[in-house]
């Protein structure tokens, strides 16, 4: 399942950068939401200040109504991260690519499993043994997607996830976002420039210089719906 997020008027500066100025958002458990807006009006310092890699100068964040624990190292661990760069291991195998997170911690379930199963989810089980210099850029991303999951988290975000994709890859790689949060549950914020993706989301949110200037719901398609196996 996944966890409610809320941020109480978070601001955060570089230098004299206003990057986020005042904002409150609450995030329902579950939800994926689309953060847009302009290159520089702060999506990625959201996403950073949520996952726990960055802090905010004033402001509140909390995540299942707990502020974030002073030890982030514990709440990263329960934050699954994808990023426009994959950022693949390129001399470690996709299997092991994908178990690289957990390889530091006991975790309470079979790690090799954990990560076939999800191979299987994003359509690359077969393909366990290849380097990542051998698969194509969607496949590599399905490869850090899986990654992200291993840890079962709770939260994924995802920063500009098809930005470096063709359109046809970006958009298998949207149904594939989606119908994972329907078959796992977890909450999903994605920053992103691409509105079809916005589009499959439960909601979106624009922002533009630090400050959010829209918040709407999203209602997808009855064809996308279909797609990501919501319907049927
Ligand atoms: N580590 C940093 N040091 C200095 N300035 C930063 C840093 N991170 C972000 N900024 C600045 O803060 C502002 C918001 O940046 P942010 O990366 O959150 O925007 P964004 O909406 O994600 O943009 P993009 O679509 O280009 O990724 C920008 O003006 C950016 O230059």
């Amino acid at each position: 399942m996944g966890t409610s997020v809320t941020l109480e008027s978070v601001s955060r500066s570089y230098g004299s950068t206003k990057a986020l100025d005042d904002v409150s958002l609450h995030f329902e458990a579950g939800t994926a939401a689309a953060l847009m807006g302009h290159s520089g009006a702060g999506k990625s310092t959201v996403l950073h200040l949520i996952g726990g890699m960055d802090l905010p100068d004033s402001g509140h964040i909390s995540v299942d109504e707990q502020p974030l624990p002073r030890r982030l190292d514990a709440h990263r661990r329960r934050v699954g991260f994808v990023f426009q760069r994959f950022h693949l291991l390129p001399a470690l195998s996709v299997l092991d690519n994908v178990l690289a997170p957990v390889l530091p911690y006991q975790v309470d379930f079979d790690r090799k499993a954990r990560a076939r199963e999800l191979l299987e989810a994003v359509g690359l089980a077969i393909r366990e043994r290849a380097l990542p210099s051998e698969l194509s850029g969607g496949q590599q991303q399905r490869v850090a997607i899986a990654r992200a999951l291993i840890g079962r988290p709770p939260l994924l975000l995802a920063d500009e996830p098809t930005g470096n994709l063709d359109s046809a890859t970006g958009q298998e790689i949207v149904e594939l976002l989606l119908g994972l949060r329907e078959r796992y549950g977890m909450t999903m914020l994605i920053a992103t420039h691409n509105p079809e993706l916005a589009a499959t989301c439960d909601r979106l949110i624009k922002l533009a210089d630090g400050k959010i200037v829209r918040d709407i719901p999203v209602t997808p398609s009855a064809d996308m719906l279909q797609r990501i196996g919501r319907l049927g």
